[in-house]
């Protein structure tokens, strides 16, 4: 019966025994040296080589998100600083296994100090620093516990490299300790569609074969569940599992009005899973895959033959991709600025492409020619526009350089409070939620200590919403919805009825949304709209709109 608050990671249940994650290996002790400091940096750059090959290797064979973690995980593994640190102990006397726990144990202090997303990597690395170690002791590394049945994994976090690979058909549902809303953990279950609840303050008090349930809708894990809670959550289980099963309609409401429902793609390896998801397009194609870990910015070509294969896998299809977004959490060398005191707040984005224009120019033209080349319909965007002004300057160089429908996100609250003048300049508007959340309540969006108000339930957001929402409609505009908020079923409605005409997200999440959208008609997603806009709170506006629900 009682329940243990956490994170929930979309809207899964499942209920089954705990099997808890393997405690991870000892701290190795402080003994000296035995041997030569020569043969013991030899086994360690031989250990350190295996591990980052066998990242490598879960990382291609998970694919998507969990490839670039485990990719950037594989780096860490072989970062130079990290091993000179290493050499360095080795040579004053430290035994090897030591060495690398000293060395890794230091970076991670740094980036726990720095907190927030960064905060969040050091458990990233500590995963890297028990692998090599394992391995220089000749045993398993600590993983996922095997078993014959399927279980309910409590860990207290998950290295990113145990969650890319994590068996489906065993494993019912994830509950971590620790880990927030920004951590991989969250980010890789959602992507997988795994029934999970992240930062549950009390998971070390969970047993194995002490049977649970798992409500992530709720953000709780029920102990001693009764038998009516196990219907219940056996209930919602075969309901989710039919909606994710339904045949692949387009996205519509309850009276048939057609909301489509597209993907948000990070590179053009994603294509096939927005596809088998029933994505009816891509709604947000991120684009900095292609420039991020390169000194310069790809050439036209190079970056022609990326678009042409994703805008391939969309034949008639609506495809929207996104200019270059760098800057705050995506620095790039030779674009932005290193020692801006607060970057989100700096030249990113549109802001930082204007300043060094020939980059934009590059972008736009190689999409201009691989939308020649192929049968989507391409739309592009600018992300982090602020005004009228901005909007004039993309629109105007995207239709120079060939792009015929060019469109802002609306990502910054200044370009909400101008919508009408700027849905009469722009070809259409996407509402990126991140970070219109982030800037409309002034909270980083990767500080684990604000994270309470990164909300999109906010109805301070949700009338940002609205404006764009009526100013589209009264030009006939499309205005899009492309961030997390689009993949929370409920709210999802009540976009709707805020006047967002499509919504976009990761792939995972579209059967969810699909479901619940036919549910309810335009009208009922109008009076859920109107009354979370009344609300004085995001918790307000949650409630609020359930009453509205059970109402109908
Ligand atoms: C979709 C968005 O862009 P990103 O998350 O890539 O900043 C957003 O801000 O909502
Ligand atoms: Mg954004």
């Amino acid at each position: 019966m009682p329940e243990l608050p956490g994170v929930g990671v979309g809207r899964g249940t499942a209920s089954g025994p705990v099997l808890r994650m393997a405690a991870p290996l000892g701290e190795p002790d402080a003994s000296p040296l035995q041997g030569d400091a020569a043969s013991a940096k030899a086994s360690v750059g031989e250990a350190l080589a295996v591990v980052a090959a066998d990242l490598g290797r879960r990382g291609a064979l998970a694919g998507g998100d969990a490839q670039q973690v485990l990719e950037a995980q594989a780096l860490m593994a072989q970062d130079p600083s990290i091993l000179d640190d290493v050499h360095a102990q080795i040579d004053s006397g430290t035994n090897p296994e030591r060495a690398v726990y000293n060395a890794f144990k230091s970076f991670q202090d740094i980036l726990s100090g720095m907190g927030g997303y960064m905060g969040e990597r050091a458990a990233d690395l500590g995963d890297v620093s028990q692998r090599i170690i394992a391995q220089l002791r000749g045993v398993h590394a600590p993983g996922v516990p095997e078993s014959d049945t399927p279980f309910v994994l409590v860990a207290r976090d998950l290295a990113p490299a145990d969650t890319a690979l994590l068996d489906l058909d065993k494993v019912l549902a994830l509950v971590t300790r620790d880990g927030g809303p920004t951590s991989h953990t969250a980010i890789l279950a959602r992507a997988k569609g795994i029934t999970a609840i992240v930062g549950v303050t009390s998971a070390d008090d969970l047993v194995d074969g002490q049977t649970v349930v798992v409500d992530a809708g709720a953000g709780v894990v029920i102990t001693e569940p009764t038998d009516e809670q196990l219907a219940e959550a056996e209930r919602k289980r075969a309901e989710r599992l039919a909606a994710v099963n339904a045949p692949l309609t387009p996205g519509a409401l309850k009276d048939g009005t057609l909301v489509p429902l597209l993907a948000n793609v990070g590179s053009p390896n994603d294509a096939p899973a927005a596809v088998a998801a029933g994505a009816e397009g891509v709604g947000l194609f991120r684009t900095e895959f292609l420039f991020l870990d390169s000194p310069y910015a790809p050439d036209v070509a190079t970056q022609k033959a990326s678009y042409v294969a994703l805008l391939k896998e969309f034949p008639g299809k609506k495809v929207v991709v996104r200019a270059l977004d760098a800057g705050a959490d995506k620095p790039l060398p030779f674009l932005t600025d290193k020692d801006e005191e607060n970057p989100a707040l700096g030249r990113r984005g549109l802001r930082a492409l204007r300043h060094h224009e020939e980059i934009l120019r590059d972008q736009l033209t190689a999409l201009a020619q691989a939308d020649a080349e192929t049968e989507a319909d391409l739309w592009v965007m600018a992300p982090m526009v602020a005004d009228v002004e901005e909007t004039e300057y993309f629109v105007s160089l995207a239709r120079e350089l060939g792009i015929r429908t060019a469109g802002v996100m609306a990502e910054v609250p200044s370009v909400a409070l101008m919508a009408d003048q700027v849905l009469g300049v722009a070809d259409f508007v996407s509402i990126g939620t991140n970070d219109l959340t982030q800037y409309t309540m002034a909270a980083d969006r990767m500080l684990g200590t604000v994270a309470s108000y990164q909300d999109p339930w906010h109805p301070a957001v949700l009338r940002l919403v609205a404006q764009l929402g009526d100013a589209g409609r009264a030009v006939g505009k499309g205005v899009g919805i492309c961030g997390e908020a689009a993949s929370d079923p409920v709210l999802a409605v009540v976009l709707v009825g805020l006047g967002a005409t499509t919504l976009s997200m990761t792939p995972a999440a579209l059967a969810d949304v699909r479901a619940e959208l036919s549910t309810h008609t335009l009208d009922e997603a109008r009076r859920m709209a109107a009354a979370a806009l009344a609300a004085p709170s995001a918790a307000a506006a949650r409630s609020a709109v359930a009453s509205v629900v059970t109402s109908l």
